[in-house]
């Protein structure tokens, strides 16, 4: 059997830089590795992204073209899709799966669009759970500044304030799921991959 790690956080904190840089360790280590995310490629992630996320060359800003829970319902579509196509079947060829976010981005998320967490937890009861879950946690200053460039100019404190909410329900979440583990995103990106691996060495091959 494979392995399957997921790596969370709010808007830029670092996710893909480390996705990829711990896909190359894996892969140095002679590992065949599937390097994957949400919302995905699919029609459904394709669907996702013209209807609910913020930004963009349109210009949404709160997602508020469709209601949340139909934004909930999409992203577990997408996810539904990508658990069974692509996720199981890659674990099951002992494959290692590592994912720029999963369904704690939608509890997280959703979450602080107000709805209710248990029926999202219930919604997503279908997701194979991860045998880790990196949770790259950051003051939501600092995640602005690095996104700045790409960010949307307009209703800048909305998003500022969105953004706290979920960094602090990912903190909680943390509390709930014991799979994640907080690594402090703030460090340079080599400090960060290394407190990445040593978990992984530590949670996954028990060294
Ligand atoms: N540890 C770090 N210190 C400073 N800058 C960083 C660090 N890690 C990543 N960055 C930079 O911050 C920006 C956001 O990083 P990245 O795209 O990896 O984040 P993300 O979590 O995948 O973002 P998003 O959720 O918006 O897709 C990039 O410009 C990246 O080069
Ligand atoms: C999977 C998932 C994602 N989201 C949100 C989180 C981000 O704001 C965007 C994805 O952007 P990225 O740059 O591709 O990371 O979507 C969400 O609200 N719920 C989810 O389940």
């Amino acid at each position: 059997m494979g392995m399957f790690i997921v790596i969370e956080g709010i808007d830029g904190a670092g996710k893909s830089t480390q996705t990829k840089l711990l896909a190359e360790w894996f892969e140095e280590k002679g590992h065949e590795v599937v390097l994957t995310k949400e919302p995905t490629d699919t029609a459904f992630g394709k669907l996702i992204r013209k209807l609910v996320l913020t930004g963009g060359k349109e210009g949404i800003i709160d997602g508020a073209r469709i209601s949340h829970e139909a934004e909930a319902l999409l992203f577990a579509a997408d996810r539904a899709e990508h658990v069974s196509k692509l996720i199981k079947p890659s674990i099951e060829a002992g494959k290692i799966v590592i994912s720029d976010r999963y369904f704690y981005s939608s509890l997280a998320y959703q979450w602080a669009r107000g709805l209710d967490l248990e029926w999202l937890i219930d919604l997503n009861r279908f997701a194979v759970r991860p045998d880790l879950v990196i949770l790259l946690d950051l003051p939501v200053k600092e995640s602005m500044k690095r996104i700045n460039g790409r960010s949307i100019k307009t209703e800048f404190d909305k998003i500022v304030e969105l953004q706290k909410k979920v960094r602090e329900n990912y903190l909680k979440l943390a509390e709930r799921f014991p799979e994640i583990r907080i690594v402090n995103a703030l460090a340079s990106v080599e400090d960060i991959h290394n407190d990445i691996v040593a978990l992984v060495e530590h949670e996954l091959f028990k060294k």
